[in-house]
């Protein structure tokens, strides 16, 4: 029964995105939200993702894990799978049961029949006692999660405020891997998820997205995945035949999951002389083939962008367009800022940086103030000595 005891912090909002022209349908997303989101929704409204005729992929029911999605060309890496809408949005703090019921059917209620009835057909691994309206084990089981973070909100204190979860017809689809081949990103401004290929797919084989944290160990992995989504993960990085070969993929994960936070980082290098000049970029070449061999691809530009940064130090021309031209093929979806700056930086990589070169100078630099060091240690070399005096510093 519906508790009257409990107070909702959350309303019914129905969001319809107009369509880009006439002859495309709009998108409606039926949402439970924080009254307060409600005024920061982009204003106005973006249009809704324009249908697609031939899509790269295929949903497809497989034997063993309900629908999956697969490609149905050859996909490549860094390119876009899909844009897509969420059509329903609800908190992802769950909410108390009896009075969820209430609220997570009147999202069910406020959808469109067809996404209604689509929207049924979505995994739902969750038991009626668990989960009593379709709504939540649908979220329970599929929704990505969606951060709302508008600027404007960012002072408030309820944190269940801007963190979402939503269901996606297509994306949705997508079953899980431990070394993913697809990611998605949320735009908030755009009110959608945008799916792309962390490597190259080819023909047939099954799209998959990553539901726990790959660089944990197997064992953590399957901590979360088995009771949040009541499978046992078989892929590629769970089931090696050689019970070293899984040791040795949890202990390359632990070790790039702690070089994240304590790798040789561009910045320091960039400042500190006494680094040799390749300290940081072949620190990163040497995580590079772990990362690939792990399948965690969605690493790759963090370490890409500071090794083109610190070529452009050394003022390696060719190196810096290199580099930028593989980071903005793997960051046009997932970070387009950072893609749309690095176009800049092929068209002109030397007027990009201030410091350009910088490293290169300075090295040549002390190079003439060694060489003037010795010069002066040879001439003075007898009076040096007599009087015990040091070496002369002059500047270079
Ligand atoms: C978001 S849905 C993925 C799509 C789903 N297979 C379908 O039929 O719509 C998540 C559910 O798919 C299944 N699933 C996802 N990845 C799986 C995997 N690697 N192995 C087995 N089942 C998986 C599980 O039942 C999980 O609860």
């Amino acid at each position: 029964m519906p508790s009257t005891s409990y107070e909702s912090p959350y309303v019914h909002h129905v969001i319809t995105l107009p369509p880009a022209l006439p002859s495309y349908p709009p998108a409606t997303i039926s949402t439970l939200m924080h009254p307060s989101m409600i005024p920061l929704l982009p204003s106005p409204l973006p249009t809704a993702a324009p249908p697609v005729d031939n899509p790269p992929f295929k949903v497809i029911k497989t034997p063993d894990r309900g629908f999956g999605m697969f490609a149905a060309r050859r996909i490549e890496e860094g390119s876009l799978i899909i844009v897509e809408h969420p059509v329903f949005v609800v908190p992802a703090m769950p909410l108390p049961q009896n009075a969820g019921i209430e609220l997570y059917e009147g999202v069910a209620q406020r959808m469109p029949r067809p996404e209604y009835e689509e929207m049924t057909t979505l995994a739902n691994c969750r038991s009626n006692e668990e989960c009593p309206t379709i709504v939540e084990g649908v979220a329970r089981t599929n929704a990505l999660n969606l951060q709302f973070r508008f600027p404007e909100f960012a002072d408030s204190t309820f944190e269940g405020g801007r963190h979402y979860g939503g269901a996606f017809l297509k994306i949705n689809r997508c079953n899980h891997s431990c070394g993913p081949n697809a990611a998605y990103r949320w735009d908030v401004s755009k009110l959608a998820a945008t799916l792309y290929a962390l490597r190259d797919i080819s023909e047939g084989e099954e799209i998959t997205i990553t539901y726990a944290d790959p660089l944990q160990s197997r064992a953590a992995r399957l901590k979360k995945l088995e009771p949040d989504y009541r499978f046992t993960c078989d892929c590629h990085w769970c089931t090696f035949k050689d019970p070293l070969d899984q040791e040795k993929s949890d202990a390359t994960r632990e070790y790039l999951k702690s070089y994240v936070s304590t790798h040789p980082s561009y910045r320091k290098w960039s400042t500190d002389l006494c680094l040799p000049d390749t300290f940081v970029i072949d620190s990163h070449m040497a995580v590079l083939p772990m990362i690939i061999q792990e399948g965690v691809e969605a690493m790759l530009p963090l370490f890409f962008e500071e090794i083109l940064r610190c070529y452009a130090e050394l003022g390696h021309e060719d190196q810096v367009k290199l580099w930028a031209k593989k980071t903005i093929r793997i960051t046009r979806y997932s970070n387009p800022a950072l893609a749309g700056e690095l176009e800049r930086i092929v068209e002109d990589p030397v007027g990009h940086f201030a410091k350009w070169g910088s490293r290169t100078k300075l090295r040549q630099v002390q190079g003439r103030r060694g060489r003037k060091q010795i010069e002066v240690v040879d001439d003075d070399f007898f009076m040096g000595n007599l009087f015990g005096s040091s070496m002369v510093e002059v500047e270079g």
